[in-house]
């Protein structure tokens, strides 16, 4: 009989830990942590404030660098990786979504979008990144003269255009309305399932885990709870 073989993680943790030093005191952001993820996947992160969720997607997104353990991209090791060599697969595999939009505000949404577009392989027309967000009709526009939602697609626009093998989004609804915070989140399943891409989205707002593959649950740097949902529910269904 043939086995089918695993699939390859597209980023693992391995008994990572993290531990800043805050002054005297040493304060644990992780601790000893496993975790595989892998392509395609739709993964919620919960956990209350201070439980580790940014440090975490700071790791996987090769931003930061644990004090123990290893992390890798594919065979990729990160925690024997050099400055550079970091700073390529961030700019090569992986795109970041945070709250605050952090566009460039002297720059329309099309020169916001090609920044990556202009440095990136393999890109999607900056164009085409807009549209898929909605905002072909807006590229022209300066982020002053979008609102909080749009700019927020504007940068999910950014950060999906280079085509990256992961999405790490921390709290990308957080600064926005119920309506334009769904219209967000539609946006990034829509993303999900047409370019494949691995997404890991940070959230306080539990009624989002109803809409993923996998939700993780952090409490004090700790991985509490790693459950699959049976079915991913549309964004329309969920309330809050
Ligand atoms: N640069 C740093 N220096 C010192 N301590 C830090 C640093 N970054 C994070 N911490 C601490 O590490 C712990 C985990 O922080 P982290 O930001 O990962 O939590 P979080 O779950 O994302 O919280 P929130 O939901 O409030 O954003 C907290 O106790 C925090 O104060």
């Amino acid at each position: 009989m043939n086995e089918v073989p695993e699939p390859q993680p597209v980023l693992r943790m391995r008994g990572v830990s993290k531990v800043y030093r805050a002054g005297e005191v040493d304060v644990v952001a992780l601790r000893d942590i496993d975790l595989d993820c892998f392509a395609g996947e739709f993964i919620v992160i919960l956990g209350a404030s201070g439980s580790g969720k940014s440090t975490l997607l700071h790791m996987l997104g090769g931003l930061d660098t644990p004090t123990t353990g290893s992390i890798f991209y594919l065979d990729h090791n990160l925690t024997t990786a050099s400055e550079s060599e970091l700073t390529r697969f961030r700019r090569e595999h992986v795109g970041f979504v945070f709250q605050f939009y952090n566009l460039v505000p002297s720059l329309t949404a099309l020169e916001n979008v090609s920044l990556v577009t202009d440095v990136a392989e393999k890109p999607l027309p900056a164009t085409e990144a807009l549209a898929r967000v909605g905002l072909h009709e807006r590229m022209h526009h300066f982020p002053a003269q979008l609102s909080g939602g749009e700019q927020q697609r504007v940068a999910i626009a950014r950060a999906i255009a280079k085509r990256p093998d992961v999405l790490l989004c921390d709290e990308p609804t957080g600064a926005l309305d119920y309506a334009t915070g769904k219209t967000v989140l539609q946006v990034l399943a829509d993303l999900n399932r047409e370019l494949n891409t691995l997404t890991l989205v940070i959230t306080h707002n539990v009624a989002v885990a109803a809409m993923a593959d996998r939700v993780i649950r952090l409490s004090s740097g700790q991985i509490v709870s790693d459950q699959r949902n049976a079915r991913r529910a549309g964004v329309e269904e969920l309330v809050w």
